[in-house]
C-alpha cells in the first residue's frame, strides 16, 4: 500500500505529512515528507482549544472553540496532503490510504478518555481517499494508556538496522517518548516526561519566540541540578512503563518546583533542556537492560544542546551511542508522520497497534476507525 501519514503533534507547530509504502508488516519505502506550519492565528486557536478541552466529559464533546478548531485543522490536513502529492507529482488516486492522527486536546487515560480532534469523514470526502483516524480510542477504552503508538513502527524499522541491542528510539516532541527494542522481545515503551513543550512555553513567555532555535539560548545558560532533582522527585519518574502524559501534565509542577519565574532566560532554558535529558536517563534503571544504542527523533534531534545533554546523561557520545534518526537513514522530522501511515496500513489489515508492554492494553490490540469517501 502507498499511504500518506499525517501528524499534528503536541508542539502545535504544524502538520507533518509523509508518504510510506508498506504492507503493514515491513516498510518498503520511507518516502518524501513536508511540514505545513500553522500560522499564528491557528496556533492561538489550538491553544485556546486545549484550554476549552478541559471541559470535555465525553469523546464527542466539543465545548468552546473546539468545533471551529476541528474543522480548521481538518481542512489544513487536506491542504498538506495536496501539497505533498503535488511535490511528488502524484494524484490522490495514487494513494491507497491516509493515516490521520489529528490533534490531541485531552488525554486522561485514567478516566478512559482521550480526544484527538479531526474529522475523518470530512477529510476522506475532501481527498477522495479512505482515511484511518482515531487511533487511540480503542486502546484507552480497553484500559490502555492510548500512547505511545509508534513503538510497533519503531520495531519494524529497527529490525533493518545492524545496531547492537537493546536499541532505544527516543522521540523528543512536545512530550518525549521512548521505545526499547531488545531482540525479539516485545517492544517496551512509555512517555518519559517533558520534551520541548516546556522549553517552548518558557521561551515564548519570555521572548515571544516559539522555540530555542538550535538550543542556542540553553547553551549559554547554567544548569541548576538541584532544581532538576526537585522535579525528578515526582512519582511518575519511578513508575515503570507503560505510562503516558498529556502535554501540560508537568507544566504547573515544573514551574513551581523549579521556581522558573525567578530564573534568568539562559539558565531557565538550560535547566529545562537538561530536565528533558535527565528524565530520559531516569527511565534506564527501570528497564530490564540498559539500551546501548539510542536513536533520537522529533524536533529535539535538531537541538545540539539537547543532544549533548542527552549523551552526557546516558553515558554515551553523540554519533556513537546516541545517533539522530537522520543518521540511521530515517527522517527525524517525519518519523511520526511515517508512523501514522504505517499504523493506518496495520489497522486496515486488523493487525495489532498496541501491546501490554507499550500501552498496558490487556492484550495486543488493533485500532483506528476507517472513513470511506
Ligand atoms: N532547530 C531546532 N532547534 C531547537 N529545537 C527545535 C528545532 N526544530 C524543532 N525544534 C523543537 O521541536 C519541536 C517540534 O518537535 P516535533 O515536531 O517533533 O513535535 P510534535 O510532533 O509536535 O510533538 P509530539 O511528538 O509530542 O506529538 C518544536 O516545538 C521545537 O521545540
Ligand atoms: C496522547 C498523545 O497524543 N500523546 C502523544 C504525545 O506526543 C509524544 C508523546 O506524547 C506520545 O505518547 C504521543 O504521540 C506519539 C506519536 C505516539 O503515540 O507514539
Amino acid at each position: 500500500m502507498r499511504v500518506v501519514g499525517l501528524m499534528s503533534g503536541t508542539s502545535m507547530d504544524g502538520i507533518d505529512a509523509a508518504v510510506i509504502d508498506t504492507d503493514g508488516e515491513e516498510v518498503q519505502w520511507l518516502g518524501a515528507a513536508l511540514t505545513l506550519p500553522y500560522d499564528a492565528p491557528t496556533r492561538a486557536l489550538l491553544v485556546e482549544a486545549m484550554e476549552d478541552a478541559r471541559g470535555i466529559n465525553a469523546r464527542t464533546d466539543r465545548p468552546g472553540v473546539l468545533r471551529e478548531a476541528e474543522i480548521r485543522i481538518t481542512d489544513l490536513h487536506a491542504q498538506a496532503v495536496h501539497q505533498l502529492l503535488d511535490q511528488l507529482r502524484l494524484a490522490a488516486s495514487d494513494i491507497d490510504l491516509v493515516g490521520f492522527h489529528g490533534q490531541t486536546v485531552f488525554h486522561r487515560p485514567d478516566a478512559r478518555l482521550t480526544v484527538q480532534i479531526g474529522l475523518g469523514q470530512r477529510l476522506a470526502d475532501s481527498l477522495g481517499v479512505p482515511v484511518m483516524a482515531d487511533f487511540r480510542a480503542a486502546d484507552v477504552a480497553a484500559g490502555g494508556q492510548g500512547a505511545p503508538l509508534v513503538p510497533v513502527f519503531h520495531r519494524a524499522l529497527v529490525r533493518r538496522l545492524a545496531l547492537p541491542h537493546p536499541v532505544a528510539v527516543l522521540n523528543v516532541g512536545g512530550v518525549a517518548n521512548v521505545t526499547v527494542i531488545d531482540g525479539d522481545a516485545p517492544p517496551v515503551a512509555c512517555d518519559t516526561g517533558p520534551g520541548n513543550a516546556l522549553i517552548d512555553d518558557f521561551l515564548f513567555a519570555r521572548t515571544n519566540v516559539p522555540f530555542d532555535a538550535d538550543g542556542r539560548t540553553a547553551a549559554r545558560g547554567t544548569v541548576d541540578e538541584a532544581r532538576i532533582a526537585e522535579v525528578l522527585a515526582h512519582p511518575f519518574f519511578r513508575q515503570p512503563p507503560p505510562k503516558s502524559l498529556d502535554r501540560n501534565d508537568f507544566r504547573l509542577f515544573v514551574g513551581e518546583r523549579m521556581g522558573l519565574a525567578g530564573m534568568g532566560l539562559e539558565d531557565g532554558a538550560a535547566t529545562l533542556t537538561a530536565l528533558t535529558a535527565e528524565t530520559v536517563a531516569a527511565l534506564v534503571p527501570l528497564l530490564a537492560r540498559p539500551p546501548v544504542s539510542w536513536i533520537v527523533a522529533g524536533g529535539g534531534a535538531r537541538n545540539p544542546t539537547m543532544l549533548a545533554m542527552l549523551a552526557a546523561r546516558l553515558g554515551a557520545q553523540v554519533g556513537v551511542g546516541v545517533r539522530t534518526a537522520d543518521a540511521v537513514g530515517w527522517s527525524a522530522d517525519a518519523l511520526e508522520a511515517h508512523a501514522f501511515g504505517y499504523l493506518a496500513a496495520r489497522a486496515l489489515k486488523g493487525l495489532p497497534l498496541t501491546f501490554p508492554t507499550t500501552t498496558g492494553a490487556p492484550a495486543p490490540m488493533t485500532g483506528g476507525v476507517l472513513f470511506r469517501p
